[in-house]
């Protein structure tokens, strides 16, 4: 098992790397578990940050029906935010960087103290949380059409790609970010809105339940991560020349550029 691990977590960086998408794992290995495409992601990760790179924070997606109905899929998935997924507020990227890509609003929330799984709840979360933060996060699947199941975008990172950070940090008292709005524009067309009770019921929900998922790997969620909670509605095709701006009232905007 290590070396078909080494060598599909391989195949991933490659595909990553040079904007090409890879046949569905599901359909080539129907024996990989959620277990062993962790530990893909896991080789992936080991993999980036001996060239260098460092974990920033990690991402929980497929938390909202939106998202599931959309994909397919019936679970929430998990993944690493690495330095070079950085973006800043209005910044342009480049669209031939990824393959097929997609974004979402996501409110982030900025740790202030680790959550250590199992038994993390989302009082707990709310208790960790230094800020939270507008986000765009641009996923990307380095498996061919986004033909996923649950296995393939776990070992694919949790098909991550970018995260676009807004500028204006704000700490929790006085919000319900369940009830927190949210209106999703691309160039002028609103496309989408969503509130915070869509991932999983309340966004810090989603990030304990990432927490306790995490301590099945001995993983734990750290202070001073950025942890994305999942989108809270459709994801977005993006193309050439497009803006995406994602509005969260009192919270603030966030907004990216493909050109
Ligand atoms: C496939 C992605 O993890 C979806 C995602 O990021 C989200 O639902 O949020």
């Amino acid at each position: 098992m290590k070396t078909l691990v080494e060598s599909i977590a391989k195949e991933l960086i490659d595909a990553e790397s040079h904007q090409y998408s890879v046949a569905p794992l599901t359909e080539r290995y129907s024996e990989l578990s959620v277990s062993d495409a962790y530990q893909i992601q896991l080789e992936v990760i080991d993999n980036k940050i001996r060239e260098g790179h460092e974990v920033i924070g990690k991402k929980v997606g497929l938390t909202s029906a939106a998202m599931q109905q959309m994909l397919g899929v019936d679970e929430p998935d998990y993944g690493h935010l690495l330095d070079y997924m950085k973006v800043a507020d209005g910044e342009k990227v480049k669209i031939s960087d990824f393959i097929s890509p997609k974004v979402e609003a996501e409110i982030g929330f900025i740790l202030e103290r680790d959550l250590v799984g199992p038994n993390v709840n989302y009082l707990d979360v709310l208790m960790a949380t230094k800020y939270v933060v507008p986000t765009i996060e641009i996923i990307d699947s380095r498996i061919t059409d986004w033909k996923i199941k649950l296995v393939d975008t776990v070992a694919d990172n949790g098909s991550s790609a970018r995260v676009v950070i807004g500028n204006k940090l704000s700490t929790i008292e006085g919000f319900d970010l369940r009830s927190q709005g949210m209106l999703f524009y691309k160039n002028d067309e609103l496309v989408g809105t969503g509130a915070g009770a869509a991932a999983l019921g309340h966004p810090a929900q989603a990030v304990a339940w990432l927490a306790n998922k995490l301590h099945e790997f001995g993983i734990h969620l750290k202070a001073g991560e950025l942890i994305l909670p999942g989108a809270l509605s459709c994801a977005i095709s993006v193309n050439e020349g497009d803006t995406i701006s994602a509005h969260f009232g009192h919270l603030g905007t966030v907004s990216v550029t493909f050109e």
